[in-house]
């Protein structure tokens, strides 16, 4: 298996812009420096530059559009984000739904500027789709559980196996995260021992009182 990883979305939330993102990233470093598990944030695309000039942790988009630099008003392209410091970006998020031929757009886009490709997906089935469009990762997350506070470690593990069963069969290259409800280490390690190799969360650590408390209780168990 591969190091594992977890990556923190910051979504809109008001907590996790400006100085929160600043108070997240910093405990991503140093919780990620203390134990070995690579943590990334996935901050507002306001707060990218300032996050990857400040932080040494791995930046991501939390989506780009599948276009070229030109005449697109409001969109945001793979080269401003990699520009502004991005590693990486997250495509599909449940929160930021695409067709597929826009995923492949959004994927091929963030390949030519060398961005690692999480794209997100709700099922198996779609975890399988995904995965023949050969990104660095899926990340499977129940839309139900998002941001339940139930874990889809817990509450869906079947949903796990099955999407990690899924992306396997279809392209063994294709790392899996998961997503939905996570907030411990536990949780980490039940989804661990499911085949993922990481996972992708968001209130549990970005609404916390102290977000550095969770993320070391999350790489505990690793
Ligand atoms: O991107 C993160 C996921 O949507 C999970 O969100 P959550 O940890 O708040 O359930």
């Amino acid at each position: 298996m591969a190091e594992p990883l977890i990556i923190v979305n910051l979504k809109a939330y008001a907590e996790g812009m400006g100085e929160g993102a600043g108070i997240i990233a910093a405990a991503a470093e140093e919780i990620g420096e203390e134990s070995g598990v690579t943590i990334g944030v996935a901050p507002a695309y306001t707060d990218l530059h300032p996050i990857a000039m400040h932080y040494a942790v791995p930046v991501y988009a939390q989506h780009i559009d599948g276009v070229a630099p030109g005449a697109y008003t409001g969109h945001v392209t793979a080269e401003q984000v990699r520009a502004a410091g991005a590693f990486g970006t997250l495509i599909n998020h449940s929160e930021r739904r695409l067709t597929l031929a826009a995923i492949e757009a959004s994927c091929a886009a963030a390949r030519k500027s060398d961005l690692q490709t999480v794209i997100c997906t709700n099922n198996a089935a779609t975890t399988a789709a995904a995965a023949a469009l050969s990104p660095d990762y899926v990340a499977i997350e129940p839309p139900e559980l998002i941001g339940s506070g139930v874990s889809v470690s817990k509450a869906d593990p079947g949903i796990i196996e099955r999407s990690v069963m899924a992306a396997k069969n279809v392209n063994p290259g294709v790392r899996v995260l998961t997503g939905a409800g996570i907030s411990t280490g536990e949780c980490v390690r039940i989804a661990l021992e499911l085949g993922t190799d990481g996972v992708l969360l968001a209130s549990g650590v970005v609404k916390a009182k102290d977000p550095a408390a969770v993320l070391r209780d999350l790489v505990s168990l690793i």
